[in-house]
């Protein structure tokens, strides 16, 4: 049989030239406007997979040019002392983004915390208001890790349009808002999820086949179309016998570049474009903050 090797989808690569049309637009706006975008970044407890996101954020936020407010807190914070800090943070003119890292400790409600801060800086996309706007195809803030995806299918003019579309995971923060994103783009979308039964069949129809379980090898290569197009939005960092710990995602990525057409790295991937978005999603609100 031939063997071919899918093109890689380089999400690195589209993430700095979207921070260099940031960096170009807040070195413009910032001297009229007198201060920088602002992002405050809620953390609480120490997280090692969420680790390798806000240094990243960190670093992009730096290089374009947003000022972002690391907010850390110990575990033992109670709900009330977090409200009061999202109440300061909605308040704050410096801050047009406000993004709260999930996952939280058990004991704090996560959710209801996410319904306080105010729409116009929940630049993650998760309060009701703005995942109405994602239903009723309005514009509003959308959530980064789909947005990421679909800004990347664009840039390699990957059709959409009346292709069937498979979505392995139905969180709120990936899942969900990633099936109506490729259903607003006229796919035909299903949505598998850990009661699906026979997901090798259902994402063997997929066209397009987005992975966002969080589990590591979920998606082998006898499950993909030949000339599929697939993303890997899985983030797991797995730890070798010899201690040293790598990032996969949750696509036999070797198996799997040889039967898809294209194809996300991890990492490389969906990643970077997940903080492009967060910068891009800041840069908007504070251009909206701003009547600019
Ligand atoms: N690349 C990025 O920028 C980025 C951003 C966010 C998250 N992530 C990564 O993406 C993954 C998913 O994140 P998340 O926040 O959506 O996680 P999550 O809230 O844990 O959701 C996981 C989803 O996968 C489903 N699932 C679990 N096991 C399954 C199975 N065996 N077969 C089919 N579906 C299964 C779950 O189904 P049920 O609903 O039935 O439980 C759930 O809907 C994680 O690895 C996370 O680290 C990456
Ligand atoms: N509120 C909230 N929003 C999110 O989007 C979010 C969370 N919380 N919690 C954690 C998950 C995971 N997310 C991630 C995870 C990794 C990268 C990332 O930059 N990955 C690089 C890693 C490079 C490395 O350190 O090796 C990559 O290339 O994939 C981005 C977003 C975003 N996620
Ligand atoms: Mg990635």
């Amino acid at each position: 049989m031939e063997t071919t090797t899918a093109k890689l989808l380089d999400g690195k690569a589209l993430a700095e030239k979207i921070y260099k049309e940031l960096a170009a637009t807040i070195a413009e706006l910032k001297p009229k406007i007198g201060r920088p975008p602002g992002l405050a970044v809620l953390m609480v407890g120490d997280n090692p997979a969420s680790a390798a996101y806000v240094r990243n954020k960190e670093k992009a936020c730096a290089k374009v040019g947003i000022t972002s407010f690391g907010k850390y807190f110990p575990t033992d914070i109670t709900f009330t002392e977090l409200e009061a800090v999202i109440a300061q943070l909605n308040q704050d003119e410096q801050v047009d983004g406000i993004l709260v890292q999930l996952p939280f400790p058990g004991h704090l409600d996560s959710i209801a915390l996410l319904h306080q801060i105010e729409p116009d800086k929940d630049v993650d996309g998760l309060h009701p208001v703005n995942l109405g706007r994602l239903v009723r195809s309005e514009t509003g803030l959308r959530s980064c890790t789909p947005a990421g995806v679909m800004r990347l299918l664009e840039e390699y003019k990957i059709p959409l349009e009346g292709k069937q579309a498979v979505v392995v995971g139905r969180s709120i923060l990936v899942g969900k808002p990633m099936a109506l994103m490729l259903l607003e783009a006229n796919a035909t979308v299903t949505i598998a999820h850990s009661r699906s039964q026979d997901l090798k069949t259902i994402t063997q129809n997929a066209d397009i086949l987005i992975a966002a379980a969080g589990l590591p090898g979920l998606i082998t290569a006898d499950m993909v179309k030949p000339g599929a197009v697939v993303v890997d939005v899985g983030i797991n960092r797995l730890t070798d016998s010899s201690g040293k710990s790598r990032l996969v995602g949750d696509i036999d990525f070797a198996a799997t570049a040889r039967v898809a057409e294209y194809l996300t790295p991890v990492p490389g991937g969906i990643g970077p474009m997940t903080v492009a978005m967060l910068l891009q999603n800041t840069v908007s609100s504070y251009l909206q903050a701003t009547n600019h």
